[in-house]
């Protein structure tokens, strides 16, 4: 068995699953979605942490309403930023309502020249998951390695709950999540 082949396959699968979804949400129900902040994340973003989240592409769940709370309660904030796929990702700083700059893959991302931030707490975007807390990603490797240098860093994968797979090929390099979000459920060990 291919693993990396394996991967494609579930990619192109979970990216069509997920669209097939979104287009048919009804708008109170996309409007519904990750609006209300669950618990668990209330007790995780403390005014003294930095949060990372992420502008969705078209039909990837949306941590908007939860960037702009950890904003809102005095954690910094931060988006990241990619310049192609062997690039490494950096975090760079950004509060809702900054500017937003045409990037590479169709994303909104933040001035180039704001500072650099390591992050505390990680949103991260995923193509699909599974309940042992892996995650498919876009396949570029930019959070894994990203979040291979955060080793002290809480990671959330935000997701609709469509994009769950039983169970997921792990590679070596993939690093699991400490929990994931989606619109019906909090996910953790
Ligand atoms: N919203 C969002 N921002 C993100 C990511 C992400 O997954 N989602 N990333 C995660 O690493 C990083 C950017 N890395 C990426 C690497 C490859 C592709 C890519 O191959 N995109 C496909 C289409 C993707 C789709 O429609 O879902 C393409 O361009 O063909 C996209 C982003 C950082 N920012
Ligand atoms: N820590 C790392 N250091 C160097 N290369 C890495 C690291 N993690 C992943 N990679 C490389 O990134 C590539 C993509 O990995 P993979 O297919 O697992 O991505 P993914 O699960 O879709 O996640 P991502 O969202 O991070 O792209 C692989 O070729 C792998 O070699």
């Amino acid at each position: 068995m291919d693993i990396l082949a394996d991967k494609d396959a579930l990619r192109r699968q979970y990216r069509q699953k997920r669209e097939e979804y979104v287009v048919r949400l009804s708008p109170q129900d996309k409007e519904l979605a990750f609006s209300a902040v669950p618990s668990p994340i209330k007790n995780l973003f403390q005014p003294d942490k930095s949060v990372a989240a992420f502008i969705p592409l078209p039909s990837e769940a949306d941590p908007a309403r939860l960037l702009t709370y950890a904003a809102d309660i005095g954690c910094r904030t931060a988006l990241p930023y990619v310049t192609g796929k062997a690039a490494p990702m950096q975090f760079l700083a950004w509060r809702p309502g900054d500017p937003l700059y045409d990037g590479p893959f169709n994303l909104q991302q933040p001035d180039s020249e704001a500072a650099i931030i390591h992050p505390d707490i990680v949103i991260v975007p995923l193509v699909a998951f599974d309940r042992s807390l892996n995650r498919l990603g876009q396949g570029a490797g930019h959070y894994d390695r990203a979040l291979s240098l955060l080793s002290d860093s809480t990671a959330i994968g935000l997701a609709w709950s469509v994009q769950e797979h039983d169970f997921l090929p792990a590679d070596p390099w993939d690093m699991p999540l400490d929990a994931i979000l989606t619109e019906k459920e909090w996910i953790t060990r």
